[in-house]
């Protein structure tokens, strides 16, 4: 194999700084520092043949740019032990012959030990519970909870059985039911992901609506789309009001005079103002632009609203709608308190707010919406009296998820993000679709490229602009490459997978129509297929067939945690979840993840996954070893990066993006997620990159803005004003879902975007959103 010309990942036997090799490859500048570095290591080299002391890399320290490029190209005499003295592969024990030209890669050196191997020895294997694990979210098989004896009429009854195959209600279903058809005061609904919330609110308000149109047929008079507004749904983004809407429309099928409708950021306002001119009965909207349609559409008549849903409650706030619903509830306030002509309209509004996760920041919005609620959550003991708030409790994830977490050192993290998914896909069925959640769009984009790449491939820099099929021969006419290839084939699960399988990136970068089809396609892919998104994806979404979901960079708090895994295992079925976690402080994440109550966790370490991930195939004439199969594709990408311009470029911007994504972790994680203690050099690695971490800097930003471009001091004292300034991930983070144009979920963004900078001084040049 050869050796690219670079140096910088291979270990040299001790005699290879005799003779001089003459370095290939990179700048002059980057020559000159390899021979200094070079002479600077032989110097060490005998000073230590002489008995100086060794120096062993601390990996708990940065190391300084020198340091870093000494460790990789200079040998030591005896080569720090990374595993405990378990593996003692890829080492220069002899275990495993050197590569047929005399090297190793680096990917299975200097990595740093795990705080977990040096308690292996004497710390017992935790067991772990092997029994079944009742489903927790599933529909109740209790012979008495049926629709019908809830209080729900037979026809709707009838039509969930039939038409949406829902047999029986899940227990957070029962409550509301229970509580919403008999009463008018507020509601805090909160029960696991995918346990069906989103009926357990709209039943009830069809319910009351069929009885109003019934009463008003008693009455003489007719029910029409015409006869008023009476139910206003809000969602944080276009995405999950799309869905919900969605699921009305399936509802209301059984009362076809009962009208639902949708109003959202992305699309055109005069098509909605005529779809409310019209009349609607039930009405799903993003929070801006129904705040805009109350200041601006006349024909929005809000005062028969008597049902208002806030889904996903604690998030509207994160994002920072507070305001636009202080909006929405004073109009509604004050315009609902004309007297109703309508039979059967009840006197006040019911608000119900719903979420897995209910958060302290509600607090605002009880004083916002809601007056003397009731808590309905499906495990009472979660909640301290009737009608309190949780303040940051707990929150805890379907029990039938099978949870895991993967201890990787940063050089190794892309390459086992590859053995996890090649694992999965290697049998056909164990795995039909899988959602990878990275922290930022243009991270999103490489990985994409990374896991669809072709061999041979030629782009040059021009060709970012011209229009091409994309890799799964659809027609992109007229968008650039940013916008084309949300979808492509997986090449490197090719001659792995049984099958093709596909795989899909989204992020609230991408155009509306974009992220639309993106999630359309995914949701119906036939192929199994992989999902790389941001936290776009984490809240609300109901895609069938997630059986995997890879927290591949961590979550920004522990609630979306909870929502991110929450993607899989719903309604009773099974499902896996994995997060990716760095040796050292980031071990101190497993505490939380157990706060969500899983039944079991179970530890993997990168080893096991890149032994079980790059295991010979099966008839292979020449089979190599796991640790040279992982290398060579490891360099395969190196290389891929290298050769070409616009991929050089990706990585690094992807690269620039994860390190300003860490860095705004929620002030209470900082001490996990402490970009002090990452390994610079290392996690370049992670994305293809040789470069040094100073001398990756991504053309057209600002010079001295740049993270990563910053010397050692100042990216430490960033850091730690970054740390210091209180900013959220959110800030951050929540960009993902609110990224767009002239529209609500656009002035979210706006707003995030404001409070951010404020804080994120130099960092908005990186594209979290
Ligand atoms: N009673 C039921 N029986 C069977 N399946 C159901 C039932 N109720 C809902 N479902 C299905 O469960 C899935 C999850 O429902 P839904 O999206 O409402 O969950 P959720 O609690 O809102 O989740 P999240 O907290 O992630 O938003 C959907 O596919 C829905 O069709």
């Amino acid at each position: 194999m050869a050796d690219d010309g670079m140096l910088l990942n291979f270990d040299l036997s001790p005699d290879a700084f005799a003779p001089i090799k003459r370095l290939k490859g990179g700048s002059w500048k980057d020559r000159l520092t390899a021979r200094k570095s070079a002479e600077y290591g032989r110097q060490k080299a005998q000073e230590r043949a002489a008995g100086a002391p060794q120096s062993i890399p601390n990996y708990g320290e940065v190391q300084s740019e020198e340091e870093e490029y000494i460790a990789q190209v200079q040998p030591p005499t005896k080569r720090a032990r990374t595993d405990g003295g378990q593996k003692g592969k890829a080492q220069s024990t002899g275990a495993v012959p050197l590569r047929p030209n005399g090297y190793v890669s680096s990917l299975f050196t200097y990595n740093p030990r795990t705080e977990a191997d040096a308690k292996k020895e004497t710390e017992p294997a935790p067991v772990q519970d092997e029994a079944p694990v009742e489903p927790s979210n599933a529909p109740l098989s209790d012979e008495l909870a049926t629709f019908t004896n809830l209080g729900l009429s037979t026809t709707i009854a009838s039509h969930l059985l039939k038409k949406l195959n829902i047999k029986a209600p899940t227990a957070i279903q029962r409550k509301a039911l229970q509580h919403l058809c008999t009463t008018s005061t507020d509601a805090f609904l909160q029960a696991e992901t995918g346990s069906g919330k989103t009926l357990a609110y709209l039943l009830p308000i069809v319910h009351h609506i069929c009885q109003i149109s019934q009463q008003m047929k008693d009455a003489g008079q007719k029910f029409t789309r015409e006869s008023g507004l009476f139910g206003l749904i809000l969602a944080p983004t276009r995405e999950l009001s799309k869905q919900i809407s969605t699921v009305l429309e399936g509802l209301l099928s059984c009362c076809h005079w009962v009208v639902g409708g949708i109003v959202t950021g992305g699309e055109s306002k005069q098509s909605e103002k005529a779809r409310l001119r019209k009349g609607i009965n039930i009405l799903v909207a993003t929070p801006g632009r129904l705040a805009d349609h109350l200041n601006n559409t006349e024909v929005l008549d809000v005062s028969k609203v008597r049902w208002l849903v806030l889904d996903e409650g604690d998030r509207l706030m994160e994002l920072g709608f507070e305001q636009d619903l202080q909006r929405i509830v004073g109009v509604l306030n004050l315009r609902g308190r004309a007297p109703a002509t309508i039979p059967g309209l009840p006197e006040r509004r019911t608000t119900v707010l719903c979420s897995a996760t209910i958060k302290a920041n509600v607090e605002q919005l009880r004083s916002i919406a809601l007056k003397d609620a009731v808590s309905l959550a499906v495990d009472p003991a979660e909640f301290t009296a009737e009608g309190d708030i949780p303040k940051d409790q707990t929150f805890s994830a379907p029990a039938q998820l099978k949870q895991s977490y993967a201890i990787v050192p940063p050089k190794q993290r892309l390459v086992s993000l590859t053995a996890v998914l090649r694992q999965a896909f290697r049998r056909k069925g164990t795995v039909m679709k899988c959602i990878v959640f990275i922290d930022a769009a243009d991270s999103v984009d490489f990985h994409f490229e990374v896991l669809t790449r072709e061999k041979g491939e030629k782009v040059d820099a021009e060709e970012l602009r011209i229009p091409r099929l994309s890799k799964t021969g659809k027609i992109t006419q007229g968008t650039t490459i940013a916008e084309a290839n949300t979808d492509g084939l997986a090449t490197f699960l090719q001659g792995i997978s049984s099958g093709d399988v596909r795989v899909f990136r989204l992020h609230g970068s991408l155009q509306q129509h974009t992220r639309t089809s993106t999630l359309k396609a995914f949701a119906n892919s036939t192929d199994p297929s992989i999902l790389i998104c941001t936290d776009v994806m984490s809240r609300g979404l109901d895609l069938p067939n997630v059986d995997l979901v890879v927290e591949y960079d961590p979550p920004a708090s522990k609630d979306d945690h909870l929502h991110r895994i929450g993607r899989t295992a719903r309604a009773g079925k099974d499902g896996r979840a994995m997060i990716f976690l760095m040796p050292g402080c980031e071990e101190g994440y497993t505490e939380i993840l157990k706060e969500g109550k899983p039944r079991n966790i179970t530890k993997h370490d990168a080893d096991e996954l890149l032994r079980k991930g790059f295991a010979p195939e099966k008839g292979v004439v020449k089979e190599k070893s796991w640790e040279e199969a992982a290398t060579d594709w490891q360099i395969d990408v190196e290389r891929w990066a290298l050769e070409h311009p616009k991929h050089l470029e990706q990585a690094r911007r992807a690269y620039q993006s994860h390190i300003r994504a860490y860095a705004t972790h929620v002030a209470g994680e900082r001490q996990i997620f402490d970009l002090k203690q990452m390994h610079l050099g290392h996690l370049a690695k992670a994305f293809a990159l040789r470069d040094k971490p100073s001398s990756i800097r991504v053309p057209g930003q600002r010079p001295g803005k740049s993270v990563a471009g910053k010397s050692k001091e100042v990216r430490r004292a960033q850091a730690g004003k970054i740390a210091s300034t209180g900013t959220k991930r959110k800030a951050g983070g929540a960009m993902e879902d609110v990224e767009g144009g002239e529209n609500d979920e656009g002035e979210g963004r706006r707003k995030m975007v404001a409070k951010s900078r404020m804080a994120m001084v130099g960092a908005s040049e990186f594209n979290l959103g």
